[in-house]
């Protein structure tokens, strides 16, 4: 490991609600001379994916982030495929007045969502945003019809409705809500490199897939678009990294996704980074209160961890 990385914690955590299909969360937690880096790329991804993650953990540990330039971040809620009274409390609870939805999720139907949409409009009031997003679960015809539904509700935005580039310059043409795009940008080869012209309005930046802040700071002056910062699910470790991306960049139209501690049942820290009137502030985090892994758990992220970072951070 880097001679500057001090401590190593591993940490697991059941979910409140299933999410992306998991319902317990872990992963690495890593400390240098700057502080705190987590490093905790989804178990369905390949070691030559998550090189990028671990480059966002060495970098939060080692260097820190650049200076922010707001004192804190506006957040959205994360509505997940639940039921619409569990929707509504979700939204209720957490003090936000921007939402974000999940559609098209295995098993759900398109009255499932609609409920859930409507619930969560009705939680926010007219004054309230609401987005939804399919994880690229839609073609190019379905998306249209399904957007078209669902913003009788109002919508924002919608992120990531169809897969691919060609699909959501398609689609943008055909539909009058905002695009975003999230897969398209963090799970390519080049982030940065990826021609957006015509296919989105939003670019959504999450740090661990993109590098780390710096790196995703590119990102953003490479597209010249808006963009929403989210999280990739992490503890408040994580999270922190996401605020101060969040906190650095030049403009920030949108409330961000990294109201997300709100879905662990355990965090790492007492002071775990969660919404007060819709915001988190710029902070440090320090785990104070790890939820252990179990020793299998744990042996599995160590051996990750040695694997990822003895291939290095990517050019
Ligand atoms: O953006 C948010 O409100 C929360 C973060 C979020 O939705 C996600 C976090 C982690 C994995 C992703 O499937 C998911 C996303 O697609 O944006
Ligand atoms: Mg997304």
């Amino acid at each position: 490991m880097d001679p500057q990385l001090t401590d190593l914690r591993v940490y697991r955590t059941p979910l409140r609600t299933r999410f992306r299909g998991i319902d317990v969360r872990d992963g690495v937690l890593v400390r240098g001379p700057a502080g705190w880096g987590e490093f905790s790329p989804f178990w369905d991804y390949a070691d030559a994916e998550v090189t990028r993650w671990w480059a966002a953990a060495v970098e939060a540990a080692t260097v820190g982030w650049p200076a922010p330039v707001r004192a804190a971040v506006p957040v959205n809620c994360t509505v997940p495929a639940v039921g619409p009274e569990q929707a509504h409390a979700v939204v209720t609870a957490s003090g936000c007045r921007t939402a974000k939805v999940k559609v098209a999720e295995p098993g759900q139907t398109d009255a499932d969502d609609e409920a859930r949409v409507e619930a969560v409009r009705d939680a926010l009031g007219p004054g309230g945003a609401v987005r939804v997003d399919a994880n690229a679960a839609w073609s190019v015809d379905r998306a249209v019809e399904r957007i078209r539904t669902l913003d009788r509700y109002g919508l924002e935005y919608v992120e990531q409705p169809c897969a691919t580039v060609e699909e959501l310059v398609a689609l943008r043409r055909r539909v009058d809500v905002r695009v975003a795009a999230d897969e398209v940008v963090r799970r390519s080869a080049d982030p940065a490199g990826v021609d957006l012209r015509e296919a989105c309005d939003v670019v959504v930046l999450k740090v661990q897939p993109l590098g780390g802040v710096r790196a995703a700071l590119e990102v953003a002056q490479a597209h010249g678009l808006p963009c929403v910062v989210s999280s990739a699910l992490e503890s408040s470790v994580g999270i922190a990294a996401g605020v101060a991306l969040a906190a650095a960049l030049p403009e920030l139209p949108f409330a961000c996704g990294l109201a997300t501690v709100a879905l662990f049942t355990e965090d790492v820290t007492t002071e775990p980074l969660l919404p007060v009137d819709g915001a988190l502030p710029v902070r440090a985090v320090v785990p104070d209160r790890v939820p252990a892994a179990d020793p299998v758990t744990e042996q599995r992220w160590r051996d990750r961890r040695d694997r990822v970072a003895s291939v290095g951070a990517p050019a």
